[in-house]
């Protein structure tokens, strides 16, 4: 399907290459869903909300008590990604994959709950591994949902105070790196709280970072919302539907499920290099070149959604322009 598609982008009336990496992404969506004509209109954005034990070592610049509000406040279309949803007609799913505040039922958001957040992964490991299965059962569910409804690009988001100091522990775990490369402030940390924030990611990866298996460093540091994004990820693959990845935290997710199943990366495209610090080396070992580069850094699938009409702009011209031959447009002199 690649073939055929990049014999199609040979034909069209432009200079070959001109349309540069969006020939590149039309081609590369085309061998993903096996289509002629590459269609990634109907996109579904998933957001996976989840608590972290760790926001007992102060490691955030908000309170633990923001997660389950911001839930309410996706619920109530007022986040960020509520209004990029609304502005690209996407479908908006929020799940709740376990926060410490218990929260009345609310329209929109699934329940899953695993438990009141992860535990403290300076003291103890952020989850057992039944846990960290059933975080990842989150996200293959969340997929499945996908395929039924025939969505043609996901798009994961997250929220979780407390989820960039857990996030950054995975990262440092599975690139073999020191903490200090790769922590960065978050939601805002002064450079004080930048640096007791690499010491308690340090004291994490002390307890539990030797063993390198994805799977253990899943449930050993990760979370209830970064371990569901990483099965969402599997998920989608298996389904043949494009990811496009956001930020930092979702960037970790498909690091981790790239070790747990490499053929993974195949179906992931990369929507922005966020202000999170340690995002280039998770890219880097990604092999990810992003598209964009907007100093965004806010998470909740943000910086994914702003780059969703650059994959169906590729995928209308690929589609709709003429060829060389039906527009009786000169080609060879
Ligand atoms: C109001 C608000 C909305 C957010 N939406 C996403 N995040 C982002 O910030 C959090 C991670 O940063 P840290 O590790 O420093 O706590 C995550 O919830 C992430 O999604 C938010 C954070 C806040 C405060
Ligand atoms: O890039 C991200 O995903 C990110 C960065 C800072 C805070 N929350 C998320």
């Amino acid at each position: 399907m690649a073939e055929r598609a990049r014999a199609r982008q040979a034909v069209l009336t432009k200079p070959p290459g001109s349309l540069g990496r969006l020939e590149r992404l039309a081609i590369t969506l085309s061998a993903q869903q096996q289509r002629e004509q590459p269609d990634v209109d109907a996109v579904r954005i998933v957001i996976f909300a989840g608590d972290h034990g760790v926001c007992a070592e102060n490691i955030s610049a908000f309170p633990q008590a923001v997660t389950a509000q911001m839930v309410a406040n996706f619920a109530a279309g007022g986040a960020a990604i509520s209004v990029l949803a609304r502005h690209l007609g996407a479908d908006l799913e929020v799940i709740n994959t376990g926060t410490v505040t218990a929260q009345p039922l609310l329209p929109g958001v699934l329940d899953e709950r695993i438990g009141a957040g992860t535990a403290n992964i300076a003291q103890a490991p952020a989850m057992t591994r039944t846990q960290c299965e059933a975080a990842l059962e989150i996200g293959v569910r969340a997929a499945a949902r996908a395929a039924q409804a025939g969505i043609g690009l996901f798009v994961g988001g997250e929220m979780g105070i407390g989820n960039t100091t857990s996030a950054t522990a995975v990262a440092s775990a599975l690139l073999d790196s020191d903490p200090a490369a790769l922590t960065g402030p978050g939601t805002g940390l002064s450079p004080t709280g930048v640096m007791h924030k690499t010491e308690v990611i340090r004291r994490a990866l002390q307890r539990h970072g030797q063993d390198k298996d994805p799977l253990h460093v899943l449930a050993s540091l990760g979370g209830f919302e970064i371990n569901a994004l990483a099965g969402a990820l599997l998920g989608c693959a298996q389904h043949r539907i494009p990811v496009l990845v956001d930020g930092f935290i979702v960037s970790v997710a498909a690091l981790a499920a790239c070790r747990l199943q490499p053929a993974l990366r195949d179906w992931l495209h990369f929507a922005h290099r966020s202000g999170e610090p340690g995002h280039s080396a998770v890219l880097g070992a990604l092999d990810a070149d992003p598209l964009l580069e907007l100093d965004m850094r806010l998470g909740e699938g943000s910086g994914a959604a702003i780059a969703v009409p650059l994959l169906q702009a590729a995928c209308r011209l690929h589609n709709q322009m003429a060829s060389f031959d039906s527009a009786g447009v000169s080609h060879d002199s």
